[in-house]
């Protein structure tokens, strides 16, 4: 693999909008912090003999800007902390943005009622990590399955939504005779598998999956994920994907963001990224991967630690770290640039050829 490569950057600067015309769901400008310093009164404090508020943030996403379109994978990868949940969650309306627009099928969404997101809940539903957490310990497999869609199709009689759970839970292959047994009867494998059922359940349109096998045995992981990728080629499902495991993102993703300290910095397809990673933090996570192949590069290692998000540094939020980084990085924040090929990076070094 060879991280050096000609600088493909195109001429224009790109439209905030350039990708939106096949996007289900589109992200513009996200930001979310959340408090750190309690209520007014913990926020009071001596200075200088003077009581001031004293307030306190972690900046866990800042300014970013995704476009999924129809019918692909989109991974999001990062370290621990990056911000890939709060994407996520802000995403599905668990949190509210701080600034920022989230659109979905052209209709904006991050401010709407919970009443007015219901018909969004049908058609986006949500995957989470720990399958032991996520299901009611107290329903029945039968009861969870059957909760959304009461919800959902209020119409619909007692003959119909029981079809409608032997048929879910047939598709996920857990045996619907089972229905009238607990999550705690069930492996982790068969627990997350029901997970899946229940989401699936609403027949939605776009999945958001927050590492949805990394709770699992290994060897249980491939077959859930293999689950969720047969999902998508039967049911047309369009899925945001969050992982800290690029092996999963070679296997799923159509394409993939990569985010560091609650930023994206790089958004390609799979096969591009892979073989062309072009921001200097997306070359050192490459890089960590252990390879066959003789021509692999040597792996990166990255000076110092990843800063607090408490106090985010100046510029690009990487230069701290960066080999490649000068006086514009620590003073200018790059936005993301396309390349000819459709790579966007948000790295000055990129831009001006300098990796
Ligand atoms: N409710 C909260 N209150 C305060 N800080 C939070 C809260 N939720 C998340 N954070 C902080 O926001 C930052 C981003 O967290 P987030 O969970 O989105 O990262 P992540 O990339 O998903 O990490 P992981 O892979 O460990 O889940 C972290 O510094 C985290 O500690």
């Amino acid at each position: 693999m060879n991280l050096k490569g000609a600088n493909l950057e195109s001429a224009e600067t790109p439209t905030q909008n350039e990708e939106s015309a096949d996007s289900l769901l589109q992200i513009r400008n996200l930001k979310k912090r959340f408090s750190l310093s309690g209520d007014f009164l913990e926020q009071l404090r001596f200075k200088g003999g003077k009581l001031v508020r004293h307030r306190e943030y972690v900046h866990a996403i800042n300014g970013v800007n995704l476009d999924i379109k129809r019918g692909e994978a989109l991974c999001v990868v990062g370290e621990s902390g990056c911000g890939k949940s709060t994407v996520a969650r802000t995403v599905m309306g668990l949190l509210t943005p701080t600034e920022g627009e989230i659109s979905y099928a052209g209709q904006r969404i991050d401010n709407l009622s919970s009443r007015e997101l219901l018909p969004f809940r049908k058609r986006m539903q949500m995957i989470f990590q720990n399958p032991y957490a996520s299901l009611n310990p107290r329903m029945t497999i039968q009861q969870t399955l059957e909760e959304p869609l009461r919800l959902h199709h209020p119409d619909w009689n007692r003959l119909k939504v029981q079809e409608k759970v032997q048929e879910v839970m047939s598709s996920v292959g857990i045996d619907p005779d089972w229905g009238k047994r607990f999550g705690h009867e069930f492996s982790g494998g068969q627990r997350q598998r029901i997970a899946i059922a229940r989401a699936l359940a609403v027949d939605p349109e776009f999945i958001v999956a927050d590492e949805p096998i990394s709770a699992l045995d290994v060897s249980i992981q491939a077959q859930v994920l293999n689950l969720l990728m047969d999902a998508q080629r039967d049911r047309n499902l369009t899925y945001l994907f969050i992982t800290h495991d690029l092996a999963v993102v070679e296997h799923f993703g159509t394409r993939v963001a990569v985010m560091y300290l609650g930023t994206v910095c790089e958004i390609a397809t799979t096969a591009t990224l892979f073989n062309k990673p072009r921001h200097p933090y997306t070359q050192a996570l490459l890089s960590a991967i252990p390879r066959l192949e003789d021509d692999r590069p040597q792996h990166i290692r990255l000076k110092g630690e990843v800063p607090t998000p408490v106090n985010l540094p100046s510029g690009c939020v990487f230069h701290g770290r960066c080999p490649y980084a000068n006086a514009r990085c620590r003073q200018e924040t790059p936005t993301l640039v396309t390349q000819l090929d459709g790579t966007r990076v948000a790295c000055h070094a990129v831009e001006e050829d300098r990796l």
